[in-house]
């Protein structure tokens, strides 16, 4: 039994910090540089178990990875071998989906899995497009769910056209068309985050993207040089906490501010939130800016259709910043909460019901009525690093009672330093 982690902090909020790179971009800038016809180096590269598996699987798949001061050096094989052992993807989606589209394509037979949480999440997803290219994938329980077996085959491009909006469905065949004979569209119902089009386009691949629909064709990325920008979803906790308390000024430096991420800073404006942009910038083809959030009355508000995708993985925390909002803040169209590390909609929805909120579920959402204060609870985490940070933030929202989460190792896998800046942004009161 783990001892639980007892969160007591108290707000406001005051500070600035560098928000550690982006997870998304980070996994990409290493599988892509395994894929390409030269080295890469990559900095700000996020260090954490997610990005880590990835890194392991890029090794077993005949890449060679090093550390270079603070750079990591990623040097492709000629071409991509057979893994000599099943590839564990730990608590990673990213992973497993992108090396699905990858692994298609590569000689010999692969092995993905993860853990408890990843075997519980879909592929078939991945597996059916996939097997229009002319892959040969299965995966347990009816192709439902990890692990999933890969033999590598030659792929014919398609044309996709996605139920859900998804990146991880989107990369994984766009990455199978660089290998496929032919063209390979993709067409989503709402863009989901565009990161690795702009990475493989920003290396010289024929890819053509025009709104909601991508079009590549075969080709082996370049390498090049990737300076990864900071994570909006690691910095939500801190932009959304501020937000929600009075006195509270954080500055988020180098954040990423890629369109199709930025759904939050949309949201805690609607809010009425004050956020504001400095020092914009761009590098690898992506934006940055450092962008400051100052905390202040909130309203509710709506969060539906293509703002879904953009924020997606911000929403647990935009469920507990709604309990502190005045008025009715209603959530749609966000059905895929259900299938991340944990039934994100069911986990939020009994923890903030037992912390006292007014919060109603839907199938796709929910709806939530605030202001309301709320009390400690326990939390069980069930191996999801955003329902742990969200419920810290919770607490901070508490009239002083703590939160008490029974697994603080989760947030590992995409920002271990999380529980040391929150206390240094709450000026180290526990
Ligand atoms: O492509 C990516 O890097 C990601 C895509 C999203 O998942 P979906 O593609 O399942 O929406 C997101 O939730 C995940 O954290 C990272
Ligand atoms: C859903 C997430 O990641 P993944 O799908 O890569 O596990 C996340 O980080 O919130």
């Amino acid at each position: 039994m783990k001892t639980p982690l007892v969160c007591r902090r108290k707000g406001p909020l005051r500070g600035s910090f560098a928000v550690p790179g982006d997870k998304s971009i980070s996994h990409r800038a290493l599988l892509f540089g395994a894929l390409a016809t030269s080295p890469s180096r990559v900095t700000g590269l996020l260090e954490a178990e997610d990005v880590h598996s990835t890194w392991k699987a890029v090794e077993a798949l005949g890449a060679r990875v090093s550390r270079d001061g603070a750079a990591v050096v990623v040097e492709p094989p000629a071409a991509l071998v057979e893994p000599a052992d099943v590839i564990d993807c730990g608590n990673s989606g990213t992973s497993l989906r992108l090396l699905c589209g990858v692994l298609a394509a590569v000689p010999g037979l692969s092995v993905l899995t993860g853990d408890a949480s990843l075997r519980r999440r879909p592929v078939r997803r991945v597996l059916d497009p996939l097997r229009r290219m002319g892959a040969d994938l299965s995966a347990r329980d009816g192709d439902r769910l990890p692990p999933v077996v890969v033999k590598g085959a030659r792929l014919r491009g398609a044309t996709h056209v996605l139920p859900v909006a998804s990146a991880q469905v989107k990369s994984a065949l766009l990455l199978a068309g660089l290998f496929a004979e032919g063209e390979t569209v993709v067409e989503e119902p709402a863009p989901s985050r565009d990161h690795t089009e702009r990475m493989l386009a920003g290396r010289g691949v024929a890819l053509r993207a025009d709104g909601p629909r991508v079009a590549v064709r075969p080709g082996r990325p370049a390498g090049g040089e990737v300076d990864v920008p900071g994570d909006i979803s690691s910095a939500a906790f801190f932009l959304c906490a501020a937000a929600g308390l009075e006195g509270s000024r954080v500055t988020a430096l180098g954040m990423g501010v890629n369109p199709t991420r930025t759904g939050l800073l949309d949201v805690l404006r609607a809010m009425g939130a004050r956020v504001t942009l400095a020092n914009g910038r761009e590098s690898a083809g992506e934006p940055r800016a450092d962008v400051t959030v100052e905390g202040g009355a909130l309203a509710g508000t709506e969060i539906a259709g293509p703002l879904v995708p953009r924020l997606i993985d911000e929403l647990p925390v935009l469920m507990v910043l709604a309990t502190q909002a005045r008025g009715r803040t209603v959530i749609r169209d966000a059905k895929e909460l259900r299938v991340k590390e944990s039934d994100r909609l069911a986990t939020m929805g009994e923890l903030l019901h037992r912390a006292g909120a007014r919060i109603e579920l839907f199938d796709d959402g929910c709806a939530i009525e605030g202001p309301t204060p709320l009390s400690g609870v326990a939390v069980e985490t069930k191996l999801d690093h955003r329902i742990a940070m969200s419920m810290a933030v919770a607490q901070l929202f508490t009239r002083g009672e703590a939160v008490a989460l029974d697994d603080v190792g989760c947030v590992r896998t995409s920002f271990p330093g999380f529980f040391e800046l929150l206390d240094r942004l709450c000026g180290g009161e526990r």
